[in-house]
């Protein structure tokens, strides 16, 4: 027998999750409280920008294999494993996760089941005791005639690469309470067994906390490289270098190193605060306090280009005073506006921080991205968005790089030299060489390197 799958939520997370689940040969059933999604997706069409899944999207509602709802009862009498893959948002106004949406999805679709076994698989990022609590909610919305079961199956996708880490992952991590459901999700990512993916097969708390582990992981490495940025801004030295000398250790390794502007993002930020938080409910706070030292040196690298800006636009009188900032009026070009390339996702982005902040002080801030306009504009439609970088660098005072694009790394001096005001630059990916724009009569200042 085959197994009918549903996805609960899809957005980044759950469309990727539906057509991979799709190609590896399920019928699929993708559903979402947003009915435009819905219509979009059901049309073939993915609303936002993820290499590689549109056409994965498109070839399998072609095939009648992925289908989109927004009606929770469709998918309850269908499905026999459903992915929860909702939203966990940084709560408004607090730094703990909002479990509104989880909460939600599992109850509708607990009480939307009808069928006499199915299994219900929260792929979310959740504060440890979530799969505890829903395991309980869930077994009380059913009699004994249904055999309804809870597992957590947390995920490690990365935007931009979200189609190959789904197919094929560095590892499949389930926490289940029941042998017969970690044998169901055997038979669900049976062929990336097959290619000998490691298993690690463990309980609810283990496995929600192998993914905010993970985060909280990748979070330090890259706060922990921006620290050192501080240092070296100060007393002179590479970063880069730097990096690549402890990166050859292969007990730390060179990947997550790059320092610059730091880690944003719809996952990173809010799960190392979510992780704070729950610690701290638990009477734990001690534990993960480095955290918030993370958190701050991440924040600081924002503070710091915005520092670089006035100082650079200030010229002798370098700075601000207690009512005008050094941008004031100044032309400032933002190149990239999502938290990293390849994405359209401008969550917790630091460039649209920065230019939302050189906006606020005062400057005449013009914006290109690849993918991101048209979310950011949604969330700060002030800024100048353009379609082109040379558009956007027309007649600037200063050039900002704050997502490292492709196109922004092979930009050259020559590329901008007539089209600028003043030849003044940050590269705040430390992606340019920047020699090169020195020769070319640029001012160009880099995280992570002294700049006088
Ligand atoms: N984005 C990633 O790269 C990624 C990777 C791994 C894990 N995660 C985790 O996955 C979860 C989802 O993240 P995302 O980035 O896909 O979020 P998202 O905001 O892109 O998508 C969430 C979707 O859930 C839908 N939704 C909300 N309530 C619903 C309900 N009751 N029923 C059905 N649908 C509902 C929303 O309309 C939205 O489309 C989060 O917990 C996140 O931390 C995300
Ligand atoms: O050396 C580095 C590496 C990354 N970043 C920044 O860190 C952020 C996060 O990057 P990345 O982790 O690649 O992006 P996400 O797609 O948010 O993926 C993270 O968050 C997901 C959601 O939880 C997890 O599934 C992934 O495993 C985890 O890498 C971005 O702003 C990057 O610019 C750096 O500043 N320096």
């Amino acid at each position: 027998m085959t197994l009918n799958i549903s996805v609960i939520g899809t957005g980044y997370l759950g469309a990727t999750h539906a057509a991979c689940m799709a190609e590896l040969g399920f019928d699929v059933i993708g559903v979402d409280v947003d009915p435009e999604k819905i219509d979009s997706l059901s049309r073939g069409d993915l609303p936002f920008h993820e290499p590689g899944l549109p056409e994965l999207i498109r070839k399998h509602v072609d095939s009648g294999r992925l289908r989109f709802t927004t009606d929770m009862g469709e998918v309850g009498a269908w499905a026999d494993v459903h992915f929860i893959a909702v939203g966990t948002p940084q709560l408004p106004g607090g730094t703990g996760a909002d479990m509104t949406y989880v909460d939600a999805a599992t109850t509708s679709l607990a009480q939307a089941i009808t069928k006499d076994r199915a299994l219900i698989v929260g792929k979310s990022t959740v504060p440890v005791g979530t799969a505890a609590r829903l395991y309980d909610l869930v077994k009380a919305e059913k009699n004994d005639d249904v055999d309804l079961s809870l597992a957590w199956n947390p995920e490690f996708l990365r935007e931009g690469f979200a189609v190959k880490d789904t197919v094929e992952p560095d590892r499949l991590v389930v926490g289940t309470r029941h042998e017969a459901d970690e044998q169901l999700l055997r038979e669900v990512y049976a062929e990336a067994l097959d290619r000998s993916t490691p298993w690690v097969s463990t309980d609810f708390e283990t496995a929600e906390l192998v993914k905010v582990a993970a985060n909280a992981f990748l979070a330090t490495k890259i706060s922990f490289i921006n620290a050192f940025s501080e240092v070296t801004e100060t007393v002179g030295g590479d970063i880069a270098t730097l990096a690549d000398a402890i990166g050859f250790d292969e007990r730390i390794g060179r990947k997550f190193l790059n320092a610059g502007v730091g880690f944003g993002g719809g996952c990173l930020p809010k799960d190392i605060r979510a992780l704070q938080t729950r610690v701290g409910e638990l009477g734990l706070d001690h534990t993960m306090r480095f955290l918030n030292e993370m958190d701050h040196i991440n924040l600081r690298r924002r503070d710091r280009v915005i520092s670089l800006a006035e100082e650079i636009l200030g010229g002798d009188y370098a700075g601000t005073d207690e009512n005008h900032s050094a941008v004031e009026g100044k032309r400032i070009a933002v190149l990239g506006i999502t938290f990293k390339p390849l994405s359209d996702d401008v969550r917790d982005s630091p460039g649209l921080d920065i230019a939302g902040r050189l906006y606020n002080a005062g400057a005449d801030v013009s914006v290109y991205d690849p993918q991101g306009n048209a979310n950011a504009a949604k969330r700060f439609p002030r800024l100048g968005y353009v379609d082109s970088m040379t558009e956007a660098a027309r007649g600037a005072d200063l050039v900002v790089l704050t997502t490292e694009w492709n196109e922004f790394k092979q930009l050259a001096p020559a590329d901008l030299n007539e089209v600028v005001a003043k030849r003044q630059f940050i590269d705040a990916r430390n992606v340019l060489p920047a020699p090169e724009w020195e020769q070319a009569g640029w001012t160009i200042a880099q995280l992570g390197r002294k700049f006088d």
